[in-house]
């Protein structure tokens, strides 16, 4: 592990059995409250794409806005709100989903990218890749080019980068957890 993933992977706290028995949770407001680990992890994370022209960086809720929300302020890019369902208020398309602990539903306003618009997806962790996926579906649906997908924290038991790498999306995450 390089030394700024050693960095991160200590400023984020492990929660047993939270929300469900059995699951450790990665708890990344202990690293949004660390001002130079929330830097370094929002630098990391546009550093591959600062060259790239992105249009849209698409973040998914809740943790995936504050991350995605900096990252697109530094590439000058706009931001797309992926959001739980019924809280977008203009017209969405929608899509179910499955994540390590639950089902679920996500939206996207049918106007927030343009076909063709370059998108960066963002989120703070990729487990079973269930959540992802499910943006993918809604980005591609309204004509996105989803050009990859970053992430700070990955669970590589989990398979998710695997999954989003099947459907033709690059996966770039900054720090390992094995186990779950
Ligand atoms: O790869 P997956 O198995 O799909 O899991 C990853 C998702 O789970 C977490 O969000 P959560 O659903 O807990 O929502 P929250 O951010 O609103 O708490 C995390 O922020 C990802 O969005
Ligand atoms: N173990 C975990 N910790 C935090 N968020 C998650 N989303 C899915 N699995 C998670």
């Amino acid at each position: 592990m390089s030394d700024i993933a050693k960095t991160l992977a200590a400023s984020i706290r492990a929660i047993e059995n939270y929300p469900k028995p059995g699951i450790i949770f990665r708890d990344i407001t202990t690293l949004l409250g660390d001002a130079k680990a929330f830097r370094a992890a929002v630098d990391e994370l546009v550093r591959p794409y600062a060259d790239l022209a992105v249009d849209q960086v698409a973040g998914i809720e809740a943790r995936g806005f504050i991350l995605g929300g900096a990252m697109a302020h530094q590439l000058a890019s706009g931001f797309v709100p992926i959001r739980k369902k019924g809280k977008l208020p203009h017209t969405t398309v929608r899509v179910a989903y499955s994540l390590e602990y639950g089902v679920d539903e996500m939206e996207m306003h049918v106007d927030a990218v343009k076909p063709g618009d370059k998108v960066i997806l963002c989120d703070d962790l990729i487990a079973t890749g269930g959540t992802a996926e499910g943006a993918v579906k809604l980005l591609r649906q309204m004509g996105a080019d989803v050009v990859s997908a970053c992430f700070v924290i990955d669970l590589p038991e989990l398979g998710g980068r695997k999954k989003l790498e099947a459907l033709g999306v690059e996966v770039r995450t900054l720090v390992s957890f094995e186990g779950h």
